[in-house]
């Protein structure tokens, strides 16, 4: 322990606790997580490549049924409700089921050993969050160390009191919850009066991560700020591209990019200087990881980084092809283990790309589209993609799914919020958005890594401005017809199907419900002007 703190918990309900151990180093953490005398989940295992893998049960995606947020004067009028017309994970619950809740976590919690760890959220101090987790199990501890910003030890001596609170209790569940209407056992439950995160009954890590992440996408657009479910990245001569795009379409694999610095591979904010990270790790799929394709990412995987759900042996043999367990295998790392990053501080200047990645299972969307300044706006409030299996419970296969703003589970404020502080900056700074298609085409295969890293390339290198391009009707994307690096045939989806066809059979299906997912915006002006940028049928 470097800075030796005396922590009252009291005031979050957890009482006589019998040792804090507050931001421990990586070696205490180590040793704590693979001890031998602990038992089920909380044990790690050491694995071949010197990182520790964990399994986390039941639960190893998030759980969006079981997320709650308190309805109460502060949250009634800002947050986006779901509603029986457009639903959406944000679910109320009253300050009395609130109560019950924190009661069962705290009552796990207090009379035992615990780790509190304290770390940012946001690179500039003055958005950033302060956050303190609090919980019972190391390697959660190692999870959170891993994925936030780490303080410097001043910065840690001077941290206050925190601006949010998450309390893990991952071993416990709410077994009351019929009572007061809840989904399951399972809760992931927000108050932003008292700010604080509750977690009970799934040890799925990415509820922490991802719990802030709905935090920062409600406090940052209210001051006016972007703030993106994207990964980003900066070019030698300072140039800064964003991907926007939902679990699974290549945020983390493509904006890891040798010839690139990383900012951050899943969140971010745009505020007046620029874009900069949430994080201080990135949490990448293991599931058929190589080191061939994804050299990076592999070799990142080394002591202190933390697997989840992978398959290792008796010896520590890993085999990251085995997706029995879950396909949403996972590893956090601190990014430092990417070695082309920006640093020391995860930001850099304004986007001048905007990439949407997008995985379409159903073989329709084009691999790359240049989208005019109507269809960028109405590609991002559509985020159209295909949930993998895997990262959400209950999805076991590829689901064509509406996801605003490319990450609608997140979204705490309605979805044109979004959209609007998103354009504001890119009309400021004449940023170009490219819709990428990461996903399947006629050939029943997905596009290869190979392929999407060249269009990637070309759309970075500023090249794709060059090529001739050609109308693919029904959506009346432009896209090029030849591409240094890419192979030429697939550019056109019509063109990987033996009958042309067959992509129409399609393309008109994915439109209508298009048009149908639509009809959410259509109650405004500026909505209904989008509809002509969107598909035709
Ligand atoms: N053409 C492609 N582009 C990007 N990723 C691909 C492609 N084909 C297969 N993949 C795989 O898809 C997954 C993308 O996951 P990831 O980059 O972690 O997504 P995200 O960060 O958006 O959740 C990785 O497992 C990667 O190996
Ligand atoms: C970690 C998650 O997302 P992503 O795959 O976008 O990193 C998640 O949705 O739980
Ligand atoms: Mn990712």
């Amino acid at each position: 322990m470097k800075v030796a703190k005396s922590i009252s918990l009291d005031k979050y309900g957890i009482n006589n606790v019998t040792e804090i151990i507050y931001n421990p180093s990586y070696d205490e953490l180590f040793i704590a997580e693979t001890d031998e005398n602990l038992q089920g989940f909380e044990r790690g295992q050491l694995s071949e490549l010197g990182a520790v893998n964990v399994m986390t049960g039941d639960f190893t995606g998030r759980s969006p049924k079981d997320k709650y947020i308190v309805k109460d004067a502060v949250t009634e009028n800002t947050i986006w409700w779901t509603s029986e017309n457009a639903k959406n994970d944000n679910k109320p619950i009253s300050q009395d089921t609130w109560e019950a809740l924190k009661q069962n976590a705290t009552s796990e919690l207090s009379g035992k050993k615990l780790y509190v760890v304290d770390a940012f959220c946001g690179a500039n101090e003055d958005t950033r969050l302060k956050v303190r987790f609090i919980m019972e199990v190391a390697w959660q501890a190692h999870f959170v160390k891993n994925m936030f910003i780490r303080p410097t030890d001043a910065e840690l001596e001077n941290f206050g009191e925190p601006d949010f609170v998450v309390i893990n209790a991952s071993k416990t569940s709410f077994k009351d919850y019929k009572t007061h209407n809840l989904n399951s056992e399972v809760y992931v439950a927000f108050n932003l009066t008292e700010k604080i995160q509750l977690i009970g009954g799934t040890w799925y890590g990415g509820e922490m991560k991802k719990g802030l992440f709905s935090m920062m996408n409600y406090y940052l657009p209210l001051q006016g700020i972007a703030s993106m479910h994207c990964s980003a990245n900066k070019g030698k001569e300072g140039d800064v591209a964003v991907f926007f795009g939902l679990s699974g379409t290549g945020k983390t694999t493509l904006s890891t990019d040798p010839k690139r610095e990383l900012i951050g591979d899943d969140e971010h904010g745009w505020d007046k200087d620029g874009v900069f990270n949430f994080e201080g790790g990135c949490y990448a799929k293991t599931i058929d990881l190589s080191k061939e394709h994804e050299p990076e990412i592999f070799a990142a995987i080394k002591r202190d980084a933390l697997l989840e759900n992978v398959t290792v042996d008796a010896d520590g043999k890993i085999d990251f092809k085995d997706g029995s367990v879950t396909q949403n295998t996972r590893v956090s790392y601190p990014i430092e283990h990417i070695e082309n990053i920006v640093k020391p501080v995860s930001k850099a200047g304004h986007a001048k790309k905007v990439i949407f990645l997008t995985a379409d299972a159903f073989g329709v969307m084009p691999p790359v589209s240049k989208l005019t300044p109507e269809q960028t706006k109405y590609y991002f409030l559509s985020g159209f993609t295909a949930k993998l299996a895997g990262t959400e419970r209950g999805v076991t296969q590829p689901e064509p799914t509406f996801s605003a703003c490319f990450g609608k589970a997140f979204l705490s404020l309605h979805p044109t919020k979004y959209g609007e502080e998103l354009v504001k900056k890119m009309e400021e700074h004449n940023a170009t958005a490219y819709m990428v298609n990461t996903g399947w085409n006629g050939t029943g295969k997905r596009i290869s890594i190979k392929d999407t890293r060249a269009i990637i390339d070309r759309i970075l290198d500023g090249s794709i401005e060059n090529a001739e391009t050609t109308i693919v009707p029904i959506f009346n994307l432009a896209v090029p017809t030849g591409l240094e690096g890419v192979d030429t045939n697939i550019l056109d989806p019509r063109n990987t199907y033996s009958e042309a066809s067959e992509w129409e059979t399609k393309a008109t299906d994915l439109a209508q419900l298009f048009v149908t997912n639509f009809e959410n915006y259509t109650d405004n002006e500026e909505g209904k002007s989008l509809v002509a940028a969107g598909p035709q049928l």
